[in-house]
């Protein structure tokens, strides 16, 4: 069942309104909270996409991915420019559109190294705020004030005392197949085996810096492994609908 846009007509009467979700590696989180931004009106902002900008500059300029300072001084002087609507979420570093370069499998190898330094995480933190803050105060033309934001530490360090948070989750072998599907066009075990290890090595480590794994006191845990798509969209939908709802 198709889930219909919110009508933009009532886009500036709604309180702002934030949607913090975390989750492992190919639980859906992109392209869940991509709908779910979609049909609230509100911004969309890709958290992970920010550590791969970071990691994409790093590794153009040539920095030592293994000397921590050298990382977090190149990425305190990025200029990181996310664009948060839904229907296009687009990521710059200067005046590059780095959208799709950060998705290629030298900055997925390399991302872990650089979300790992203390300095960094602090500097992207605080422009993940920034970022947050902005599309509740000054919504884009048409857009209701808020943001739904992901990433791997949204729920508990990046915005904890967002009203509604959420960690989306999957068994590992249904992640694996959905990224076997996204990357290779096919699930079967050949594709399967291959991206395996990215995915599970990738979760082990990044799961040494952040706390993705469990849900946090007051998260709400979706498991979209027995769902499809659509039935994700609505799981979270109902996940804010119950945490936003006018006590009578
Ligand atoms: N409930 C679902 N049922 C089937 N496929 C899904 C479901 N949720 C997501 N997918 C698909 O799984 C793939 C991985 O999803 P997505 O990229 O959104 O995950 P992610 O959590 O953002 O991963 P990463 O953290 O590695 O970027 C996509 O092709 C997406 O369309
Ligand atoms: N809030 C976040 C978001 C992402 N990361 C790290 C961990 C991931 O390996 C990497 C890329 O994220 P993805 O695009 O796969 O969602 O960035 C993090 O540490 N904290």
């Amino acid at each position: 069942m198709p889930l219909p846009e919110r009508p933009s007509s009532s886009a500036s009467a709604a309180a702002p309104l934030v949607v913090a979700v975390d989750g492992p590696s190919g639980s859906g989180k992109s392209s869940v909270c991509r709908a779910v931004a979609r049909h609230l009106g509100t911004a969309y902002l890709d958290t992970g996409a920010m550590y791969r900008a970071a990691t994409w500059s790093c590794l153009r300029a040539g920095v030592d991915l293994t000397d921590a300072a050298a990382v977090a001084a190149h990425v305190r002087a990025v200029v990181l420019a996310m664009g948060t609507d839904p229907a296009g979420a687009t990521t710059a570093v200067g005046d590059v559109d780095v959208t799709d370069a950060v998705r290629g499998a030298e900055v997925t190898a390399a991302v872990s190294a650089v979300a790992s330094v203390p300095a960094v995480r602090a500097d992207l933190i605080l422009r993940q705020r920034a970022l947050i803050d902005a599309a509740c105060r000054t919504p884009q033309p048409g857009r209701r004030a808020g943001v739904v934001v992901e990433g791997r530490d949204i729920t508990t360090v990046v915005a904890p005392q967002a009203p509604v948070r959420v960690l989306l989750t999957a068994r590992e072998e249904v992640r694996v197949a959905r990224r076997a599907q996204q990357d290779l066009g096919t699930a079967d075990a050949a594709a399967v085996a291959s991206v395996r290890d990215g995915v599970v090595q990738r979760d082990l480590v990044d799961s040494r810096t952040t706390d993705f794994l469990a849900a946090a006191d007051g998260v709400i845990t979706v498991d979209s492994s027995d769902l499809d798509f659509e039935g994700t969209v609505e799981a979270v939908l109902a996940v804010v609908g119950r945490a936003t709802a006018v006590a009578p």
